[in-house]
């Protein structure tokens, strides 16, 4: 189910204002012919480096890699070949996604590997960095389980909606109930009013919901 294609049509100036709006560098592709890898969403995924105590978590990971490659949309990930991070990178590659992995210096060694999958990889100065250049690369945001680097990285675009200066759609895939405590303590915090009512984030249960509502969010504008 590999894809390489173009899919041929010219830039409307709707569709350029919505790409505009989703961040893309639109100015420069008035009437140029956009090719399918051009309108697809750069989507990141933030989750663990370790795989966890059970296969579900990197089977959702390989799902969601697979999902991205089969609509054409591209991965932006913190180029890790170990773990959960490493099984979306496969099923990514596996389907043809275009793979971009950010990654800091330090982190080259213990997480990258020696096979990780074909991507563009940026290396940064240190984790802060590494946020903000896949943040900045991104259409959406997608958390699947992980450790304290993914709890990290959700808070961070998570508390930015909450703040209003994030308009990017941010989902969460629960598998295995992951983030069902997660969800406790979201509420608690909210019945303790540290919080506003509204949620910033959605939760699905499967990676293929995940893209639908972020396709959905791009559809919307
Ligand atoms: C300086 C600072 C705010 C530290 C907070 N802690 C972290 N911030 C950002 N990425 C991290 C942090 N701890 C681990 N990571 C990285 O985030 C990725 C996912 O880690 P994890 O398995 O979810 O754990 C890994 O690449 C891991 O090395």
């Amino acid at each position: 189910m590999r894809h390489s294609g173009r899919c041929g049509f010219l830039a409307t100036d709707h569709q350029l204002r919505d790409r505009d709006h989703w961040g893309f560098n639109a100015a420069s592709l008035v009437g140029v012919e956009l090719s399918t890898e051009a309108v697809s969403l750069a989507i990141c995924v933030f989750c663990g480096a370790s795989q966890g105590d059970s296969p579900v978590y990197t089977e959702a990971g390989y799902q969601l890699g697979k999902q991205l490659g089969s609509r054409f949309h591209r991965l932006i990930y913190g180029a890790g070949g170990v773990g959960v991070m490493g099984a979306v990178a496969r099923g990514a590659a596996e389907y043809g996604a275009k793979i971009v992995g950010v990654i800091p210096s330090f982190l080259r060694e213990r997480e990258m590997g020696d096979d990780i999958p074909p991507q563009e990889i940026i290396i940064t100065t240190n984790l802060a960095h590494r946020k903000t250049t896949m943040m900045n690369l991104a259409d959406g945001f997608i958390g699947l389980p992980g450790g304290y680097g993914t709890m990290d990285e959700m808070f961070e675009v998570i508390s930015m909606s909450a703040l209003g200066v994030e308009r990017r759609p941010v989902v969460l895939v629960n598998t295995n109930g992951f983030w069902d405590l997660f969800l406790e303590l979201v509420d608690e915090l909210g019945k303790r009013r540290f919080l506003p009512e509204d949620k910033y984030f959605i939760v699905v249960d499967d990676p293929a919901e995940a893209i639908d509502r972020i396709e959905f969010a791009r559809d919307a504008r």
